[in-house]
């Protein structure tokens, strides 16, 4: 069955994926971007700001975003790169990827068109599968240098998650970890907490993690779990009041109820020769926990450990 295309009352085309234990997706062409996904119990688990704007040409303040070809200002281009803000096209030719479900799985691709080669002259390809299974969200981003020379670029998968409260919520795998400080022109640091907790702004690029990572929220008793491959950094940011406040598409209160944790290749950006194709893998998926006084042992949740 043909994949359901929606033209929605803000105009931009966006797709449905569902799956048989009822849980969904929705996708826009515009950016690629993921601006939905819900559980089995229909609770949506990616945040969308109350003040996002639904109007082109920026991408919404919310869901999971590509970065691409720059993170960040760590370039000339725009903040985040440029492929954010662009309409993307179904991949009717996703080859080398077995064939998708057309229920629960879409293909998208962007290609620059002779203004974007005005901003950043390459010649690339860029590729994203979405699938959607029982509890998990498995994004697939692949690029390929179609120029004649190398190629290379940082790039990012910006999940924006939803959580009860920010200052309750721990992140465990990034301990011990180098991190590059945004807030302190990049300058690198040691993590030195058992976990990462929030009580003001962070913004920070942790280098060369485990392919594991765990948000714990307890007042939810869940716990979103990222796994990556072939985006060796991870980016965690919350903006605070101030910057939030400062922000026109986000609303004041909002960052008490997010984090965005990304899956990125930043600090060796990836370098393509002509033809070649790198390929990233990011897996989120929900463990509900009945955390109570150390009930839950993160290191289950990121080891595996029975
Ligand atoms: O406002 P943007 O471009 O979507 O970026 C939001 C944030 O995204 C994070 O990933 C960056 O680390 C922050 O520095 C940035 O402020």
């Amino acid at each position: 069955m043909p994949l359901n295309i929606f033209q929605d009352l803000d105009g931009l085309p966006r797709i449905i994926l569902t799956e048989p234990t009822g849980s969904s997706a929705e996708v826009l062409l515009y950016g690629g971007q993921i601006v939905s996904w819900k559980n089995e119990q229909k609770q949506e688990l990616l945040f969308k700001s109350s003040k996002a704007n639904w109007k082109q040409p920026k991408a919404i303040r919310g869901g999971i975003s590509v970065c691409f070809p720059q993170f960040g200002n760590m370039g000339s281009l725009d903040q985040q790169g440029f492929t954010r803000n662009r309409l993307w096209s179904l991949d009717r030719d996703p080859s080398s990827l077995p064939p998708p479900d057309n229920h629960s799985s879409v293909d998208l691709i962007f290609k620059s068109t002779r203004e974007d080669l005005k901003i950043w002259p390459r010649s690339f390809e860029l590729r994203l599968r979405i699938t959607l299974s029982a509890g998990k969200l498995v994004l697939i981003p692949r690029v390929r240098n179609t120029d004649n020379k190398p190629l290379s670029f940082t790039l990012a998968l910006c999940n924006y998650l939803i959580v009860s409260d920010i200052s309750e919520v721990r992140i465990e795998g990034l301990e011990t970890l180098d991190y590059l400080d945004n807030l302190v022109k990049r300058s690198r640091f040691t993590e030195q907490a058992d976990a990462i907790t929030f009580d003001g702004e962070v913004d920070r690029v942790y280098l060369r993690t485990p392919s594991k990572i765990a948000i714990i929220d307890h007042e939810k008793k869940r716990t979103y779990e990222l796994k990556k491959n072939g985006m060796a950094d991870a980016v965690v940011w919350n903006p605070w009041e101030r910057k939030a406040k400062a922000m026109s598409d986000m609303g004041g209160e909002d960052y008490q109820s997010m984090i965005s944790l990304s899956s990125a290749v930043i600090e060796n950006p990836v370098t393509l020769k002509p033809g070649e194709e790198w390929k990233g893998r990011q897996e989120l998926s929900t463990v509900s926990s009945s955390y109570c006084s150390g009930q839950l042992d993160p290191r289950k949740v990121i080891y595996g450990f029975q």
